[in-house]
Formats: C-alpha cells, sequence, structure tokens
C-alpha cells in the first residue's frame, strides 16, 4: 500500500465544517472537508445536511505533522509500544503519517517485514505508519539489506536506516546510497561513530561528563560522519538525511555542504531545541538519549539552523521504554524519550514564542519538509480546495500539564513531566475523518469502522 492516492481513500466519511479557523494563523475563514478532500474553503460556507460541525473559535489550522523518526517497538518490544499506541499518541500529537525506525525485533530488513508493519498500521487506522527500511542485515553493518525488494515492495519503503547504529564503514555507506538512488529514497543516517563514541558513551563529552564520571559522547564523533557523508552524497549523487543532528558543529557542515549542492537533509528533535546537559547532573535516566544532551551553545545553534533551513525538519525520535529497562542507574538505563504527543509544545516554546518561526514556517518543518524527504505526496501539501485532508488544529492559547500517566504512549519516559506546555491539538483529521476531537481520541468504535473501510 502507498499513503498517496489510495482510491476512495477518505469517501463515505461524513463532511466536516470547520467554522472560523486559521488557516496557518491568517485570517478565520471556514473550511468544508468531504470525500476525504478539503472541498471548500471561504465566508460562510453551507453546510451540507449530514455534516459535523466543529466550531474552532480562531483555532490554528495547519497540514498534519509528519513524523521522520519514530520507534514504535513492534514487533519484539510489545511492553514498550505498540504500532496501535504510538500511533494514537502520534494522532493526539497533531501527526497524520510517521516512519517507523527499522530497529524491531526482528528487524524491518525484508519486504514482508516492512509489510507487516504497513498493515499493522492501516489496522490501527489513526495515522499513515510508513516503515523504514534498514540498511544492513539485522542493523549489523556487514551486509546490505534488501533494500530494492523493500522499495518495491507494496510498503514501498523510501526511507532507510539503521538507526540506532551508525552506519560506519564508509564503503558499505557508499553502496547503499547508490543502490537506494534508482528508487529515489533517501539514506537516513545515525551519525555516531563507533570508535569515538562506543554504545557506552552516555553523557556530552566535557567538564560536566568528567564531573559526573560518566563516558563522554564528543561532538566529533557526530560531525566527521556528517562531513564523511555529504562526500559521499555528493560523489554518488544520492539522497541523503541526518538523524537527530545534536552538535553547532554539525550544523556548520550542513551549511558547506548544501551551499555547495549536496542533496542533503537534517532534521532536530523537540527534546535537543528545549533541554541542556545540565539535566544530567541529577543522574535522572528519563534524560538520557542518543545522541546526548548538548551544551546551551549547541541548542542555540540548532534553533537558528532549523530557523534558516540548514536543519529541514524537526523529527520526534519518539522512543519509548519500558520502566524496566529505563529506570536504572544513569550508565546502565535505555537511551531515549517520548516525543509524539509533546513535539508541538516544545516547538512552540523553542521556535514560535521566540519568534523565530511563524506558523508558515512550523508547518514547513513539521509538515511539508518532512513530507517531501519521505516522498509523502499525500501529507504536507498547501491548505487548498482538493488537496488532501489530512489536517491538524491547534489552539494556540491554551497550554497543558505534561502528566506521564496520561499520555498514549504505553511508556512514561518524557523528559517533560510537570511542565506546562503552549498548543493544544483540538482534532486531528487523517483523509478528511477525525482521528482526534475536543483533544482526545475519536471513539474506538468510530476508528475500527474507519480502518475497516480503508482496507
Ligand atoms: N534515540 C535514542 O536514544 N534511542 C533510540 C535508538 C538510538 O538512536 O540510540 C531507541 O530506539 O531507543
Amino acid at each position: 500500500m502507498s499513503e498517496t492516492k489510495r482510491p476512495g481513500a477518505g469517501a463515505g466519511t461524513r463532511p466536516v465544517l470547520l467554522r472560523g479557523v486559521r488557516p496557518l494563523g491568517g485570517q478565520p475563514v471556514d473550511v468544508l472537508l468531504a470525500d476525504g478532500l478539503i472541498a471548500g474553503i471561504g465566508s460562510s460556507l453551507q453546510t451540507p445536511p449530514d455534516a459535523e460541525l466543529i466550531d474552532a473559535d480562531g483555532a490554528v489550522l495547519l497540514p498534519g505533522f509528519v513524523d521522520l523518526h519514530t520507534h514504535l517497538r513492534e514487533p519484539g518490544r510489545e511492553d514498550a509500544e505498540t504500532i496501535a499506541t504510538g500511533s494514537a499518541a502520534a494522532a493526539l500529537g497533531g501527526f497524520t503519517a510517521v516512519h517507523a525506525m527499522a530497529n524491531t525485533n526482528p528487524v524491518a530488513d525484508t519486504a514482508e517485514m516492512v509489510e507487516q508493519v504497513a498493515r499493522l498500521g492501516q489496522r490501527a487506522g489513526l495515522v499513515d505508519v510508513r516503515p523504514v527500511g534498514a540498511v544492513s542485515k539485522g542493523l549489523a553493518g556487514g551486509q546490505l539489506a534488501e533494500i530494492g525488494n523493500m522499495a518495491r515492495s507494496a510498503a514501498a519503503v523510501r526511507v532507510f536506516s539503521d538507526d540506532g547504529s551508525c552506519v560506519s564503514d564508509a564503503r558499505l555507506m557508499r553502496r547503499a546510497l547508490e543502490y537506494l538512488k534508482p528508487f529515489d529514497a533517501v539514506l537516513a543516517q545515525h551519525a555516531q561513530d563507533p570508535r569515538l563514541a562506543d554504545a557506552s558513551c552516555c553523557a556530552h563529552e566535557g567538564e560536566l561528563s568528567g564531573r559526573l564520571g560518566l563516558a563522554g559522547w564528543p561532538s566529533v564523533a557526530e560531525e566527521s560522519i556528517v562531513a564523511r557523508d555529504v562526500m559521499l552524497a555528493e560523489h554518488t549523487g544520492s539522497r541523503l538525511h541526518v538523524c537527530h543532528v545534536s552538535s553547532g558543529g554539525t550544523v556548520e557542515v550542513l551549511r558547506w555542504a548544501k551551499a555547495r549542492g549536496v542533496a542533503v537533509t537534517a532534521e532536530v528533535t523537540p527534546h535537543h531545541l528545549l533541554l541542556t546537559c545540565d539535566l544530567l547532573s541529577t543522574y535522572d535516566p528519563v534524560f538520557k538519549v542518543n545522541p546526548p544532551l548538548r551544551p546551551a551553545e549547541d541548542v542555540e545553534a540548532l534553533r537558528a539552523g532549523l530557523a534558516e533551513g540548514v536543519i529541514d525538519a524537526v523529527a520526534t525520535d519518539h522512543a519509548p521504554h519500558a520502566a524496566h529497562d529505563k529506570d536504572h542507574a544513569f550508565g546502565d538505563a535505555a537511551f531515549g524519550m517520548l516525543g509524539l504527543q509533546t513535539a508541538l509544545g516544545v516547538v512552540i516554546e523553542t521556535m514560535r514564542v521566540t519568534g523565530r518561526l511563524d506558523w508558515a514556517g512550523l508547518a514547513d518543518r513539521m509538515s511539508v519538509r518532512p513530507a517531501q524527504i519521505g516522498r509523502l505526496t499525500g501529507h504536507g501539501r498547501p491548505l487548498a480546495v482538493g488537496e488532501p485532508a489530512n489536517l491538524t488544529l491547534v489552539e494556540e492559547s491554551s497550554s497543558w500539564l505534561v502528566e506521564p500517566a496520561a499520555l498514549a504512549s504505553l511508556s512514561r519516559n518524557t523528559p517533560f513531566a510537570g511542565r506546562e506546555l503552549p498548543g493544544r491539538v483540538l482534532a486531528t483529521f487523517l483523509r478528511g475523518r477525525a482521528t482526534v476531537r475536543d483533544g482526545a481520541l475519536a471513539e474506538a468504535s468510530e476508528l475500527a469502522e474507519a480502518a475497516e473501510a480503508s482496507r
């Protein structure tokens, strides 16, 4: 299945009239959704007799967010997350599509595996779940995975990544870039030179890691891989995407590569836009993530890079972990943080409230560009008549308290617990059907019916 032009997608769902929404934060208008599409935009639109009316009262209408980097843990770690629970967290966070990373157990390195992930995503019916295929068999970095089979499969994989591990062997990296080029696919690199930062390295290398006695993860382990990879991308003419950029030095390398015309894109996570490595002085494992939190100068460079567009996209790196993997002494705990439901609030706080991005800019970095990078033609589209109704409606003036137990994820490892975040997702629409309304998931029965109809 491909997310884009499913024949009849959205047909049969009840029309929705959104009254008084502000597209990209502009002037209030009415927007009609019908047959999976935006069917009308204007003032005082006629309400079709069977339409559901949502009084939006000035809420901001945005293209549904697209996450390039989500760990859904199924198959293998359904105690931490399932495709259904991760999809629920995504929809509640305003997402209409997510890319499910390949580091599951078994690894998503064959056509049958990626098709199974896509099928489970369709069954959940809350967001378009786009499987990411592994670059190397078993993420072991030795032999190429079945890239061609995954790209040609019904799941039509366009993003390949060994995320969690770096494709560190330069020859394998070169071959992978060459191999995926004819499919117009992209290689999403987890940039971490394993000789400079191995699996024991868990804190930004600096004075603090020394004082805390935690093994240091130096920024150069990321920057040197990105420098090598942009040269390989230039040499092969293939598309490279850099996952979770964490250092100001990497932003410099990306700026240089883009100026040369290299086909490179990059993402930053919400947690790297907000949190700094000082938090590690608590030794609280909720702040353990890969790559690690960095000093304030890096956070500033990441915000500036995202505002400028050198960093193309925000991606959550949603990494759920069960308490029995996370609640350990810092060095022994699993790497990773939840991200889907808090992403918008953190981006508003770091990029909008600070005046670095307007609503159009936020939509560009959270929807338009991620959709382009993943080659998702039905998402990240302009808010115009005839376009697919993959949308999110945000109440700008509301804030909400992050309570781990209230999140839809099966895991609780949010670093934002107890924080007040701005912007509430009121509703999310997938092909014109509300997956979220009034800030809560649509009824399970309604969702099951819709998922059945879309098969
Ligand atoms: N980002 C993380 O901290 N964790 C990721 C994998 C990884 O990138 O290490 C995970 O799968 O948990």
